[in-house]
């Protein structure tokens, strides 16, 4: 019924299917088998007038080629898309969709009876039918995309990936109502990720690898296929397995990554590491860094713990000055003169006119004396609070005796 020949699909520069062929019989489901980006989706959209890419080839349904054809013809003709995601309307109700459904002339006239086919087909739309089509589950709602599909009445159903998505019960759910398209007298052009089941549904399945469709077999006996079988079904023994990895140039040549037997445990690692680390020359010790600097200590100050923040070195002794340098003056002398100061106006406490020694200091280094300073008379601060007090009752006696001027009289 449906008969591909040499189709080709380029996207610009691109050659994402070459030289494609393929056949859909009525009453019979066709899975294409493939990697991702093998060029499945670009097949389907070529045959259903969808593709961006530049199509050639052939795509004969009932003899009228289609290539090249708008998609609304090629719907006339009979072929319907249900495409990856769906493409239903998520506000319109479960009617409202399949309705939309039948918009192509061959479809128009027979709408009622399309409906209610379909109704009976998947009778949960039908029980559905008023229910706005976002609030149904994801496998519901590709029921709605299927049976909108066949709402134009086609002869060949194309699907791309319609288990994507789906719980596994809601896929198991599908598989069997596109069991149930096919004894409607329906053609299936199956693209499914999930290849152990769609191959337990299916009648004959094609092998596209990069572009080309490599090989072409009975379902059965592509379930069995040790090549199939460790490229899309995960091994012979292993569950059905997601998205099947990228291609190799040929999925029976893949080769399959195995694990060297003896490779190390993670205990051996640990231990070798050790190992390692343990027999490594010892490093040379790293040059100690300079001590900080320290302050020239006196009295055993050195002895004491002293915080180790880096300070500026100390000037050479020949660069350093002293306070004496500073002033001129010795500090010791500036200091034995007050205290003499001091003394002579301070009463002693203990009344013999005498103040207590005070110790000899050591002698100091040998300088040439600096000129000697006079020393201002500063006063003990008793002599200075006392003298402060007199002025104030001095001024409180003259507050109290001031008596205002007499002055003239106003005149009159
Ligand atoms: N519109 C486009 N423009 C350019 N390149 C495209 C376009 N559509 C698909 N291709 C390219 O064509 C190649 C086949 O893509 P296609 O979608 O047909 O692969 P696929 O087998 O369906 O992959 P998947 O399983 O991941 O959906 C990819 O390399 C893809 O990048």
């Amino acid at each position: 019924m449906l008969d591909v020949r040499n189709l080709s699909v380029s996207y610009g520069q691109h050659r994402a299917l070459h030289e494609a062929a393929l056949r859909v019989d009525r009453g019979e489901i066709v899975v294409i088998l493939g990697a991702n980006g093998a060029g499945k989706t670009t097949l389907l959209k070529a045959i259903c007038g969808v593709c961006e890419g530049r199509v050639t080839g052939e795509a004969l349904l009932e003899g009228e080629d289609l290539v090249g054809q708008p998609p609304h013809r090629i719907v006339e003709a009979g072929i319907a898309l249900v495409p990856e995601g769906r493409g239903i309307f998520p506000d319109m109700t479960v009617e409202e969709n399949l309705t939309l459904g039948a918009y192509a002339d061959r479809a128009r006239d027979e709408q009622r009876a399309s409906l209610d086919r379909v109704m009976t087909l998947f009778p949960k739309l039908g029980e559905r039918r008023r229910q706005v089509a976002r609030t149904m589950s994801g496998g519901e709602q590709q029921m709605v995309a299927i049976g909108r599909a066949m709402m134009s009445n086609p002869s060949i159903l194309a699907l791309d990936e319609p288990s994507l998505g789906l719980s596994p019960l809601l896929s198991k759910d599908l598989f069997k109502t596109l069991r149930t398209v096919r004894e409607a007298g329906l053609g299936l052009l199956l693209v499914e990720q999930n290849a152990r089941a769609s191959l337990a549904i299916a009648d004959r399945g094609y092998l596209l690898d990069t572009g080309e469709i490599t090989h072409e077999a009975p379902a059965q006996e592509l379930l069995t296929d040790p090549a199939v079988q460790r490229a899309y079904l995960g091994g012979a023994a292993a569950k059905p397995a997601p998205k099947p990895a990228p291609a190799s140039p040929h999925p029976a040549e893949r080769p399959v990554p195995t694990m060297p037997a003896n490779r190390p445990s993670p205990s051996d690692i640990a231990a070798q590491a050790v190992k390692s680390v343990a027999s490594r020359p010892a490093r040379p010790a790293a040059p100690e860094p300079a001590p900080a600097p320290k302050p020239a200590a006196a009295n055993g100050a050195a002895q004491r713990p002293q915080p180790a923040p880096p300070r500026p070195a100390p000037a050479p002794a020949g660069d350093r000055k002293s306070a004496s340098d500073v002033l001129g003056v010795e500090i010791g002398d500036i200091v034995g003169r007050a205290a003499q100061t001091s003394s002579r106006r301070a009463a002693p406490a203990n009344g013999s006119g005498r103040l207590p020694t005070v110790p000899d200091r050591p002698p100091m280094p040998q300088r040439p004396r600096a000129p000697e300073i006079p020393m201002p008379d500063l006063g003990s601060s008793a002599d200075r609070l006392k003298s402060v007090l007199d002025e104030i009752e001095g001024a409180a006696r003259r507050a109290e005796s001031w008596r205002p001027a007499p002055s003239n009289p106003p005149r009159r």
